[in-house]
């Protein structure tokens, strides 16, 4: 394991050939445990923001994680991109172990990994102009040649459509509008051309008017640059229109997960059956409907039930099974995963 590391540096490695072997991205039983803490030292407990998440991602490939607000999804994410340590299980990527990654491998797999954040204007450093904010990562990764710099930010400013580029850059993060903000932030993430970005509810904060012409931006930079994209979200209705592949994350753990078609036409689990029944459409009939959303609350992740962390507000739920035993993870369909024992 020690040695796993440093084969991110070097990109003609024997990690290239594990790269053609297995996917980009491969999470194992990932867990990321938050101590609690008294007085800072008597440890009183943990919170399981992430719990034996296992999936994966090929090149080019999008994929959703859908869930609700404090079900564990930026915790996830900010494990992946390596700001949070893994407390247990592993992540690879291009078949090395991030596991031991420190200092210059670290900083060569943040080069291969973009990151899009939720509230881009906390995102951006406000006291720098945006020709500084894109030039940074390219001086931190010794991108040498000012000029070779300069062509480079306006090639990623023109390709997230902030045009033209030479007024653009001259302007601080407030002097952008929110879509513009968010816009520059996915302009960084693509500077160092990254085989993989995540995307951590990058519409959530932005006016409904400019979600759309966002997604729309993250999908074409995907697909332009063949860019793995995991797309995290609370908002299903986005799911469809985006990915390949979702996964539906409920109290740290990854409950679902399916080709786009199969998980939003026939959900297995009750969960993401409940998420679906409450999604809003804009059918009239519906301002009169009473929706079914699952009663109760999402559980603490300090002590989440025990068995199917679900079975508190499952309307289906077996007693004697569900409430003591965690379910495993069946595949009634071909590519369609479920951590539920009614389909087991
Ligand atoms: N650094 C931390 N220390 C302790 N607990 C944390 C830390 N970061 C997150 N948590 C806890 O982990 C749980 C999951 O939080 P997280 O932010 O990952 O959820 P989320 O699904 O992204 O929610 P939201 O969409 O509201 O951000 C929450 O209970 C949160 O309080």
């Amino acid at each position: 394991m020690s040695n796993t590391g440093s084969n991110l540096a070097v990109t003609k490695t024997g990690a290239d050939s594990a790269a053609l072997k297995e996917p980009l991205l491969v999470v194992d039983r990932l867990q990321t445990h938050f101590e609690l803490r008294q007085w800072g030292f008597l440890r009183i407990g943990s919170v399981q923001a992430v719990d034996n998440v296992s999936f994966s991602l090929d090149s080019g490939e999008a994929a959703t994680i859908v869930g609700e607000s404090g079900c564990g999804k930026s915790s996830l994410a900010r494990t992946l991109l390596g700001l949070h340590r893994p407390t247990g299980g592993d992540v690879r990527f291009a078949g090395s172990s991030l596991t031991n990654l420190q200092g210059k491998t670290l900083k060569a797999y943040r080069a291969k990994v973009g990151y899009v954040q939720q509230d881009p204007y906390g995102a951006l450093p406000p006291y720098m102009d945006i020709r500084r904010i894109l030039e940074e990562p390219l001086i931190i990764h010794g991108i040498s040649g000012k000029e070779e710099r300069q062509r480079r930010i306006k090639e990623a400013l023109k390709e997230v459509g902030l045009e033209p580029p030479h007024e653009v850059w001259r302007k601080f993060p407030h002097q952008l509008s929110g879509g513009q903000q968010q816009r520059v932030v996915i302009a960084r993430a693509l500077i160092l051309r990254p085989q993989m970005i995540i995307a951590d509810e990058p519409v959530s904060m932005l006016d409904a008017s400019v979600r759309v012409e966002i997604l729309e931006l993250l999908r074409h930079v995907q697909l332009a640059h063949g860019i793995a994209l995991l797309y995290i979200t609370h908002d299903l209705s986005t799911v469809r229109h985006y990915a390949h592949r979702a996964m539906v994350m409920y109290a740290g753990r990854i409950i679902e997960q399916a080709p786009v078609d199969s998980l939003l036409e026939r959900p297995l689990h009750p969960y993401t059956g409940a998420l679906l029944a409450a999604l809003s459409d804009p059918d009239p009939a519906n301002a009169r409907r009473q929706r079914r959303v699952p009663k109760g609350e999402p559980p603490s992740l300090v002590s989440p039930p025990e068995g199917c962390r679900f079975h508190p507000r499952c309307s289906q739920v077996m007693i004697g099974r569900c409430e003591y035993f965690a379910p495993k993870e069946f595949q009634p369909r071909i590519g369609h995963r479920v951590a539920c024992w009614l389909r087991g």
